[in-house]
């Protein structure tokens, strides 16, 4: 049974004054496919609110919350934390366990569904800082996703609870991030969604409900998930709904694409539309969620077989160059992620 001695919070990152905005937006889209008119759009989002995110803040609170949990209820491990894209960035944070000795980590990401973005290429980001720092880097042991543990989807009913008594009776459209569907194709990311949206939608007693997509990125000729939230609020408006509730159960926290895609631009269609608008909070800090965090930590550090249902070769990456066209993952193979010869990942 493998012994833990540290706990890896590893999350997306977000810029957090005016000079990050442009260094953090080249580290998301390196390699990426994405016009640079979208590129320029999503700085304009970030300088509207003072060139910082609040994400970097929720991980802090999150931490904070953890800390505090772990010191009450066990176990009793150090946390540690790192981005992808902005300070603190992976590396350095690989490089500090390192120094202080850790030699194997539990991984928290703070994504809840499965997808390259959200799983996959978080593992390549581990294993690229592991060898940029050497020997010495502790090996990572990755939790599940957890789109429908109790813990989350108890605090997501509860908070669409809030928002539908402000507006009873409403229509509720749950929101996630839209990725192109070939990213969809490879992974369970959208019978995820649909999963927690029925399961929230349950214990919030059963409103009529949809799931939507926002924040999509990405070429325009490219297929994304959708509908996005917007044409949803005009169809809904078309259809005779009054009000809506919108819930983002496919986000942790409040950040940017939450506060800017929904609370601001979502916001302002509905009031053209005159549709009355409620935004049911993310999950955040709450007791539970915390709770859930240190109940997946506990069970893997107990060492208990812990329903991993990422496999070696799970939410392979798009091709480059290709317009994301399909990868030839080998299923059920113990090996890593093969790519079809001739043609390169777009992480190498
Ligand atoms: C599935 C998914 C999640 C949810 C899971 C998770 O939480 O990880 C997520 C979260 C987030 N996405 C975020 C920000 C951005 N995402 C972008 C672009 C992209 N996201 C994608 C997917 C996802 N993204 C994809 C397929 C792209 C296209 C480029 C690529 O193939 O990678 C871009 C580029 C500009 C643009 O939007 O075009 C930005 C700035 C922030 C930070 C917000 C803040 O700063 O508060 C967070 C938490
Ligand atoms: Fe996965």
């Amino acid at each position: 049974m493998p012994h833990y001695d540290a706990i890896l919070v590893l999350s997306f990152g977000g810029p957090e004054k005016p000079e990050d905005v442009m260094p953090f937006l080249e580290n998301v889209l390196r390699g990426r496919n994405v016009p640079r008119p979208r590129l320029l759009q999503v700085a304009e989002h970030y300088y509207q609110f003072g060139g910082r995110s609040p994400i970097n803040d929720q991980c802090r609170a999150l931490i904070a919350a953890l800390r505090t949990e772990l010191d009450a209820h066990g176990p009793q491990l150090p946390i540690y934390w790192g981005n992808r894209n902005w300070h603190p960035m992976l590396e350095d944070t690989m490089r500090q366990m390192a120094e202080d000795g850790i030699q194997r980590a539990i991984v928290f990401i703070t994504s809840a569904y499965s997808s390259y973005s959200a799983c996959r290429q978080y593992m390549e980001d581990i294993e690229r800082a592991r060898q940029a720092v050497g020997d010495k880097a502790p090996l990572c042991d990755k939790l599940r996703h957890f789109n429908n543990q109790p813990g989350f989807i108890g605090p997501n009913a509860e908070n669409l609870r809030t928002a539908l008594d402000q507006l009873p009776g409403s229509r509720v459209l749950f929101t996630a991030h839209s990725i192109p569907m070939e990213m969809a194709r490879t992974s369970k990311y959208v019978a995820q969604l649909e999963e927690a949206a029925r399961l929230v939608a349950e214990q919030a007693g059963n409103p009529d409900y949809r799931l939507v997509y926002q924040s999509r990125s990405g070429a325009p000729h490219q297929p994304w998930l959708g509908p996005d939230i917007l044409e949803a609020l005009n169809e809904e408006k078309a259809s005779g709904t009054e009000s809506v509730v919108v819930a983002p159960i496919g986000f942790i926290s409040d950040h940017m694409e939450v506060i800017y895609d929904l609370d601001y631009e979502a916001k302002a269609r509905a009031g053209e539309l005159g549709l009355k608008m409620v935004r049911a909070a993310t999950v955040g800090t709450h007791p539970q969620f915390i709770g859930m965090i240190r109940e997946l930590v506990a069970e893997r550090a107990a060492g208990l077989p812990s329903a991993d249902p990422c496999r070696q070769d799970c939410c392979p990456a798009p091709i480059r160059g290709s317009g994301f066209t399909a990868i030839s993952a080998t299923p059920n193979s113990a090996e890593p992620t093969q790519v079809e010869s001739g043609k390169r990942p777009r992480h190498e």
